[in-house]
């Protein structure tokens, strides 16, 4: 009988845990399976309790861990093994890495995040679900902003994949209710709300949307702390915060009447009126409008150009631009997610979620 087939023995195993420490780095993904399946094949099925949701590192182990269930201790051993190996053949193989795989940077679940030509990119990427932004993929952003704020790019840029940029607050992020209740929940998202917004007035680079579809949510409301906004001539900008019993939020209820004026920030925020990109660029939320068939390559042919300009000048800029306004903008966001707080728990939105989940109601 093969060794295999017996299953990997304890030497095996120990081996494989020693070769683990020569291998080039392989990336988190990787080394949450392989931390999951070490911990089953020496402790068996997950037996602690779930940190908390601001605890990232020790969540992502645990969700690892704990999504291998009842596997037997002696496939999780196996499974180990094998990963291993198969690691230590193609790091052999491999030790040129392609330049392609440096730039990518893995461990996001619901981003891709690229840096190359100066420029990192920060892709939604569910597409399927028009990249609606779960508590993951908000905490994601923010890790992936503070990487970029250190990296040596010069410019930052936020998109979707797919045909949407995105449809704002993922509405099943209303069904995750913890033991605490639904006030816990409300209290724990305001905090997240109030910590993604921040990372947006902080961020100390140049900052890009490219809206490469319909935006929804508090994928527009952000916009207005953006430098520069692209869109293509397929994108909308809708924020149908009154339709779902809500207020708004990114700091949009000082932005908008800031840019577009009263009226037509009132307009949007207040009564939901969904706005074309042509219109979205006459109001001043949008720099430019790009025709969708030749929408990435203009846009990225200019971002190119603008990544090349001296950086640390770009960055003095923006940050002289930012810092005549940033503590206002800080109290507002506090205001803004401290009163959606309260909205989160009313009837009026928890109706319009309750519709949009059992599928009565769609914007
Ligand atoms: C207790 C308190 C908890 C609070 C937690 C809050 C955390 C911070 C919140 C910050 C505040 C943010 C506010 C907002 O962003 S408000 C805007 C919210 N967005 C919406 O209301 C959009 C809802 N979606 C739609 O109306 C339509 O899906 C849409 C018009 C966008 C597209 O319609 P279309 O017909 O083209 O496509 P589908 O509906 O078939 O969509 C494809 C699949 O994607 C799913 N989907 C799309 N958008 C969302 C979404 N926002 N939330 C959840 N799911 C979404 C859709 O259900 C389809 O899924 P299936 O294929 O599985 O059916």
């Amino acid at each position: 009988m093969s060794e295999t087939a017996m299953g990997a023995s304890q030497k095996d195993f120990e081996s494989a845990m020693s070769q683990v420490k020569r291998l080039k780095d392989p990336g988190n993904e990787v080394k949450l399976k392989l931390y999951a399946l070490y911990k089953q094949a020496t402790e068996g099925p997950c037996n602690t309790p779930k940190p908390g949701v601001f605890d990232l590192i020790n969540k992502a182990k645990w969700d690892a861990w704990n999504a291998l269930g009842s596997l037997p201790k002696e496939t999780a051993r196996q499974n180990y093994v094998d990963l291993v190996s198969g690691l230590s053949s193609s790091s052999d193989s491999s030790s040129q890495v392609k330049p392609e795989a440096d730039r990518k940077q893995s461990g996001y679940e619901t981003l891709v995040v690229t840096s190359e030509d100066g420029i990192t990119k920060i892709m939604m990427n569910r597409p399927a679900k028009k990249n609606a932004m779960t508590m993951r993929m908000y905490e994601e952003i923010m890790l992936a902003l503070k990487a970029a704020s250190k990296d040596d790019s010069a410019i930052t840029v936020l998109t979707g994949n797919g045909d949407y940029y995105s449809s704002g607050n993922d509405l099943t992020n209303f069904t995750d209710i913890p033991s605490g209740g639904v006030e816990e929940k409300a209290k724990n998202s305001a905090i997240l709300l109030r910590d993604f917004v921040d990372c947006f007035i902080d961020f100390p680079k140049p900052l890009i949307a490219v809206v490469n579809g319909p935006a929804v949510g508090i994928s527009v409301t952000i916009l207005g702390l953006f430098e520069v906004v692209y869109a293509s001539d397929r994108a909308t900008f809708h924020t149908p915060f009154s339709h779902l019993g809500q207020s708004p939020e990114g700091c949009s209820s000082y932005t908008f009447p800031k840019i577009m004026g009263p009226a037509k920030a009132a307009e949007m925020l207040i009564f939901g009126k969904k706005l074309t990109a042509a219109e979205a660029c006459a109001q001043g939320l949008v720099t430019e409008v790009f025709p969708d068939s030749t929408f990435q390559k203009e846009v990225w042919t200019r971002l190119k150009a603008y990544s090349k300009l001296p950086p640390n000048a770009m960055r003095i800029s923006k940050q002289m631009i930012r810092n005549r306004e940033k503590e206002k903008l800080h109290a507002v966001n506090a205001e803004e997610s401290s009163t959606l707080q309260e909205r989160w728990l009313s009837d009026e939105c928890m109706n319009a979620i309750m519709n949009f989940l059992t599928r009565k109601a769609k914007l």
